[in-house]
């Protein structure tokens, strides 16, 4: 198990990570939520001993991986948010280079190379240089360099950022079968609600350096269970029939767009037909009436008053 332990780093006179308590058991996806300059690469530079923390300590099996980070970086593979890789490079040339950096060698190195190729879908494009990659080829190659000594946790710095969605699925479809097929514990940083939704069974939420929730999703959604949203859906809304529904005693508040509204109420109040019927007092032809599940994006919006994507 990995523990984080009032784990804290100041730069100058600003906390970027600020007493952070956290745990990932084996074979576990966690994800590690928050919006840009939450704290998240912060955190996860010093778990990976790349960072010397002001205060706290990080622990991999009950040892300090601060006091002596050997043996957690034989284990541990890190793919950084930036890329690492040489453009002028091909693929097998890249991970030959990091490959003799984790020692590997001879016929070992050309074993693992095939593998991580085969793993991160690049057998084909293997003799290709870096720089022709797309962006998505370039991300997956930045995660097979992490896999070439076969680690047992994998920490992953929003590894989908600035590509398109087909790779972006990819990754996150490879992550979970690492998970699921190797036990590899995943500790996945990403600013995207649903990539975490996906993924993750535990999340930790943070927000200008501070853990603001966390818990399992069922948990974290729990936060909102005093409120339910309705959507409705018209292809137009009249401003009476807006007021109206505004103005109802159950209601809370509302979110008006221009084809839908969100209607916001206690969680023991059923407004389905009082919804229905002042539509129709206003001439409103209501396309579709539903209830809407919250999402991690609402427990964010309600923990802060911010959208993650701000
Ligand atoms: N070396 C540094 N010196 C001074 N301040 C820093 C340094 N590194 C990070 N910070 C500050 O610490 C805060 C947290 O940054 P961090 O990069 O950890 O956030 P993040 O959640 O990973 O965001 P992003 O998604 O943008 O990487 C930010 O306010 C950032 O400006």
């Amino acid at each position: 198990m990995i523990e984080l332990v009032d784990l804290t780093k100041k730069f100058k006179d600003a906390y970027a990570v600020k007493n952070l308590n956290m745990f990932i058991e084996k074979g576990e996806i966690v994800g590690l939520l928050g919006p840009n300059g939450a704290g998240k690469s912060t955190a996860i530079s010093m778990l990976s001993s790349l960072l010397d923390p002001t205060g706290g300590d990080v622990r991999y099996d009950n040892k300090s991986i601060i006091k002596s980070p050997s043996a957690f970086r034989k284990v541990v593979g890190m793919v950084p948010q930036e890329i690492a890789l040489y453009e002028d490079l091909t693929a097998e040339e890249n991970l030959r280079f990091f490959g003799r950096i984790y020692q590997l060698r001879g016929k070992e190195l050309n074993r693992k190379i095939d593998e991580v190729l085969e793993q991160i879908g690049l057998t084909d494009r293997r003799k290709e240089v870096v720089k022709k990659y797309s962006g998505g080829m370039k991300r997956r190659l930045n995660i097979g360099v992490a896999l070439l000594h076969d680690p047992e946790v994998i920490i992953m710095d929003e590894p989908t950022v600035g590509i398109d969605p087909q790779s972006r699925n990819y990754i996150l479809e490879t992550v979970k079968r690492f998970n699921e097929e190797r036990k590899m514990t995943v500790l996945y940083t990403s600013h995207y609600m649903e990539e975490v939704e996906f993924l993750c069974d535990r999340i930790y939420i943070m927000d200008k350096g501070n853990l603001i929730a966390s818990g399992t999703k069922e948990e974290i959604k729990r936060i909102l269970s005093s409120e339910n949203t309705i959507s409705i859906k018209a292809e137009r809304f009249s401003t009476d029939f807006i007021e109206s529904i505004k103005n109802h005693p159950s209601v809370n508040r509302i979110t008006v767009g221009e084809k839908e509204i969100l209607i916001i109420v206690p969680r023991a109040v059923n407004m389905f037909s009082e919804v229905i019927r002042i539509a129709e007092q206003f001439h409103i032809e209501l396309s579709s009436v539903d209830n809407k599940a919250p999402t991690l994006e609402d427990v964010f919006l309600h923990l802060t008053g911010r959208a993650l994507r701000d």
